[in-house]
């Protein structure tokens, strides 16, 4: 299945190219674009790892922490054969302004490594996990870079990153969030990605007019932003009309039972072997034609590109993978009259429930689930119309650049008053 943009832009450099727009409405002088671009400190080390065959295969890892202006850096940790050191630095930059959008004390970091997990037993794996940490130690901790779950990783490979951290630091739950509720991970972490950018999908939904309990949903990825998502908007009422993942894409008009999708998926399967009465496997073309009023890209970045986003026949993208759309692509969109939630906004619900997560690691103190649920839906109904509002302030503003401008803003402030500008 077709991965990525056709080289049409660098992740880096989209996400350039959405700040420029931005800081261009907000008349910020050069030099601090200058600054509030670069990285405040880029990680990258060699992680050799003896697999259960004898033999030694040396990845890379990364961790770039962009801006801490408003708080410790934090971000997600990826494990993907893609990864690299202009992907994480665009990850790590987006965080910066996503962190500040949804008003959470944190900065923006991003990690990763160049492997393909599927072709890794759990013990080379975890044998992978702990010399990562080992690497990066000194730059995270507690009150200095959070890291989380991102794609290919999860729960466990975060219980494993604070047991390594914990061997030369002590104890410290709160140096990883998205761990396993046994560890002091946060009820509500594991879906919050999701469950955020449901709250978002309704606000937006009202203000263009689509029900959200009458609406056809596509998904493209369905791993934990994708598969949660489909069960959310299904328990909505809405219908999930077609769904892709790296093994195919499957659709059908009824609707396609994403609970049951989840579970088969959970199992280890690809989407395209679900089998269910009127489910039919589609090539990625016919997937992304598919009709429908939402369309939630929940995969890797740039997906939606100049060369596929004409074929996207929706109402509405909410962008559940971080920076799907290209520059290009986006334009299309906007041409076509298709109304963008974009990342640093419809994604943000697991960045804030992580902030809820540290916050109960420094108390060791748990809360219950509805009371991490209606704190998140309050920090993202209030994300979307304050970012709303600022886009209906001037005409032809889309919620990106207004989301970006809330953002840079923001991170601005603090480095002013902090005496950084
Ligand atoms: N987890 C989180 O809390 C957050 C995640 N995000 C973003 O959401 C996106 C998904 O992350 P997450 O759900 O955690 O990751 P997962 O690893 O759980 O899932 C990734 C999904 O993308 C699919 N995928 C990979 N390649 C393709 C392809 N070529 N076509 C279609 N689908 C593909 C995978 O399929 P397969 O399983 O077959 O490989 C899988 O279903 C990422 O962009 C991530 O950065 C953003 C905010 C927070
Ligand atoms: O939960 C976190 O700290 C980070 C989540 C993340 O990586 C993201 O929002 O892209």
């Amino acid at each position: 299945m077709e991965t990525t943009a056709p080289a049409e832009i660098s992740a880096f450099e989209t996400v350039r190219h959405y700040f420029h727009l931005a800081a261009d409405r907000l008349g910020l002088a050069d030099d601090q674009r200058e600054l509030l671009l670069a990285a405040y400190r880029e990680v990258q080390v060699a992680i050799p790892v003896r697999l259960s065959d004898g033999s030694v295969k040396t990845y890379s890892g990364y961790r770039v922490q962009h801006n801490h202006a408003r708080g410790p850096f934090k971000g997600g940790m990826r494990y993907h054969p893609t990864v690299d050191l202009d992907e994480t630095r665009a990850l790590a930059a987006l965080m910066t302004w996503k962190t500040a959008i949804a008003g959470v004390p944190f900065g923006g970091a991003k990690g990763g490594v160049d492997c393909d997990p599927s072709q890794l037993t759990h013990r080379e794996l975890e044998k992978l996990t702990r010399a990562l940490v080992q690497r990066i130690d000194p730059v995270l901790g507690p009150t200095r870079d959070i890291p989380a779950p991102d794609v290919n990783t999860n729960a466990q490979v975060m219980a494993w990153m604070m047991d390594e951290y914990g061997k030369a630091h002590g104890y410290s739950p709160a140096v990883v969030t998205g761990k396993p509720i046994a560890l002091e991970g946060s009820y509500g972490r594991e879906s919050a990605t999701a469950r955020g950018l449901v709250y978002m999908l309704r606000e937006a939904a009202a203000a263009i007019g689509v029900l959200p309990q009458e609406a056809t949903v596509a998904i493209q990825g369905f791993g934990n932003v994708g598969s949660w998502v489909g069960r959310f908007v299904q328990r909505l009422g809405a219908r999930v009309v077609a769904v892709s993942d790296a093994s195919g894409a499957i659709r059908c008009e009824r609707g396609i039972d994403a609970e049951r999708l989840a579970v088969h998926v959970g199992a280890g399967s690809g989407v395209a072997e679900f089998e269910a009465d009127g489910v039919e496997v589609v090539s990625v073309e016919e997937f992304l034609s598919t009709p429908c009023d939402v369309f939630v890209p929940a995969a890797l970045g740039g997906m939606v590109h100049s060369g596929n986003a004409g074929l996207i026949e929706a109402r509405m993208v909410v962008e559940g993978a971080n920076s799907p759309t290209t520059p290009e692509a986006d334009a299309l969109l906007r041409e076509k009259g298709v109304f963008v939630v974009p990342d640093v906004m419809a994604n943000a619900g697991g960045v804030v429930v992580s902030y809820f997560e540290w916050v109960q690691n420094q108390q060791h103190f748990r809360w219950d689930e509805r009371e991490v649920n209606d704190k998140l839906g309050s920090i993202m109904r209030r994300a979307y119309r304050e970012v709303a509002g600022r886009a209906q302030q001037r005409p032809d503003t889309s919620l990106r650049v207004a989301a970006y401008e809330l953002g840079i803003e923001r991170v601005v402030e603090a480095a002013r008053l902090r005496g950084n500008f």
